[in-house]
């Protein structure tokens, strides 16, 4: 290889959004592989909210693959990592740039070594599903970089052995994720069911209760529950399967109504299957359970439920209102309870900070002069601390290419991380 072949860097830069369970995924029936025990379908988040930003770089001069996360270099040397560049790199194809004297034949790709860096625009491991996003971008991106044809569901298929929920995330709008049923794993995919724009009046609210890591990972809480929890098999053979037909049709008719109360009882249930494994799992905690009780008494006394709540492995909550009203409603509601520990509103709610506004919260002391929920029992009690901080989102789009370089993580010239 001639000395200026050597130079070249190759890069892409893509973006993935996260994905909120609404149907739970919890337990696997093959660890390796990440083939789950039932269904599961999901609403992808804003990217400008909440999304992984990942570049991959390529140059004959790279030694060896190479990782960093928000900054810092980790280690591909784990079997998910692995496995998703064995993946791609299975389906890569030919590329030529006859300006940037750039030629890659399709065997090629095996010797050649990435240099990859990710940044996720919200908490690492805290419970925001950072993992689905970061691997939905990561298989992503590596298939730009590499010219793989293969449509999205194919693409789903590889994300999911980075980690399980992560196939959601290469669509946007509601999501499912079909179980499959052969052991080679090749029908478990992620397919959409609706895009963002087919609900689009759905707002979403995220207490953000600790951003701390959490002390069971879900491939370990799932894994005690499938060897310890009898409740399981029930759920999973018996409850999901109709609950996802359910929950279908409450997407396709834009059924507040139907999709509220599957979601809840979804949520609910998967907590239950943590409570039933030996050792019990507990994700959520007092601020969990109260949010979870602010909004059933609001719903009771209306007669409908008002907004859904989900909770995936730890105490933040996740509340789906079905348009701007209600949401703003809410926040009054969740604001009363849990107002900021400092004056500072403005950091306090993050992501679509004018819910403030359509609130009628333009300061500290329109939050102080909020009158107490009329539907609880001990309004006077208040919880002020209790949640670190508010993100306002919205349903949002799959992957896309960043295409500006000026935004890539890598630059193109030492192939490094930039500020590296
Ligand atoms: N941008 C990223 N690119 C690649 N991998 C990532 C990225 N972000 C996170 N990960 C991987 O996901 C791991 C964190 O996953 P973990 O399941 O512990 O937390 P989480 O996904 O934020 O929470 P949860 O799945 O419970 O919602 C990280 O240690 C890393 O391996
Ligand atoms: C509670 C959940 O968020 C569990 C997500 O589990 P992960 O996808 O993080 O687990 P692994 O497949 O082991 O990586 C529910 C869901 O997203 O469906």
């Amino acid at each position: 290889m001639a000395a200026s072949e050597r130079q070249w860097v190759l890069m892409a830069t893509g973006r993935s959004p996260t994905n909120i369970a609404v149907i739970k995924y919890w337990g696997k029936r093959d660890e390796a592989l990440i083939l789950p025990v039932n269904d599961s379908i999901s609403v992808t988040l804003d990217p400008d909210h909440l999304s992984a930003t990942t570049t991959v770089a390529v140059s004959p001069s790279f030694p060896s693959d190479r990782m960093w996360l928000n900054g810092k270099e980790i280690s591909l040397s784990g079997g998910r990592f692995q496995s998703c560049l064995r993946e791609i790199r299975k389906r890569a194809c030919e590329f030529e740039d006859e300006k940037k004297g750039i030629k890659i034949k399709k065997e090629d790709w095996e010797n050649l070594h990435v240099h990859i860096a990710s940044y996720n625009n919200f908490p690492t491991a805290a419970g925001l599903a950072s993992s689905a996003a970061g691997f939905a971008c990561l298989v992503f991106t590596l298939g730009k970089v590499m010219n793989v044809k293969e449509d999205y569901g194919e693409l789903s298929s590889i994300a999911r052995q980075g980690s399980g929920s992560a196939c959601r995330s290469l669509y946007g709008g509601f999501v499912k994720w079909c179980m499959g049923k052969k052991d080679d794993g090749s029908d478990s995919l992620a397919v959409q069911l609706a895009d963002e724009t087919h609900w689009n009046d759905l707002v979403i609210i995220i207490a953000v209760v600790s951003s701390k890591q959490k002390e069971t990972s879900s491939t370990s809480g799932m894994r005690d529950t499938v060897e310890t929890s009898p409740l399981l098999q029930y759920r999973a053979q018996t409850v999901v399967p109709s609950r996802v037909l359910k929950m279908e049709e409450a997407i396709k008719n834009r059924d507040f109504d139907s999709f509220a109360k599957l979601t809840c009882a979804d949520s609910n249930q998967f907590h239950a299957v943590c409570l039933d494994t030996s050792p019990p799992i507990f994700y959520m905690n007092d601020t969990s359970h109260r949010i979870i009780s602010l909004v059933e008494k609001w719903n009771h006394s209306q007669g409908t439920p008002q907004v859904a709540y989900t909770f995936d492995a730890g105490p933040n909550a996740v509340l789906i209102a079905p348009n701007r009203k209600t949401a703003a409603l809410l926040l009054q509601k969740l604001l009363y309870y849990f107002p900021p520990q400092d004056k500072n509103l403005s950091s306090y709610l993050v992501g679509d900070k004018s819910i403030l506004g359509d609130a009628g919260l333009h300061s500290i002391e329109d939050v102080d002069a909020l009158p107490a929920p009329p539907e609880m029992k001990i309004p006077k009690q208040k919880f002020k601390g209790d949640v670190s901080y508010f993100i306002c989102s919205r349903l949002g789009s799959g992957p896309k290419v960043v295409a500006d370089e000026n935004q890539a993580l890598i630059d193109s010239v030492t192939g490094l991380p930039k500020g590296v």
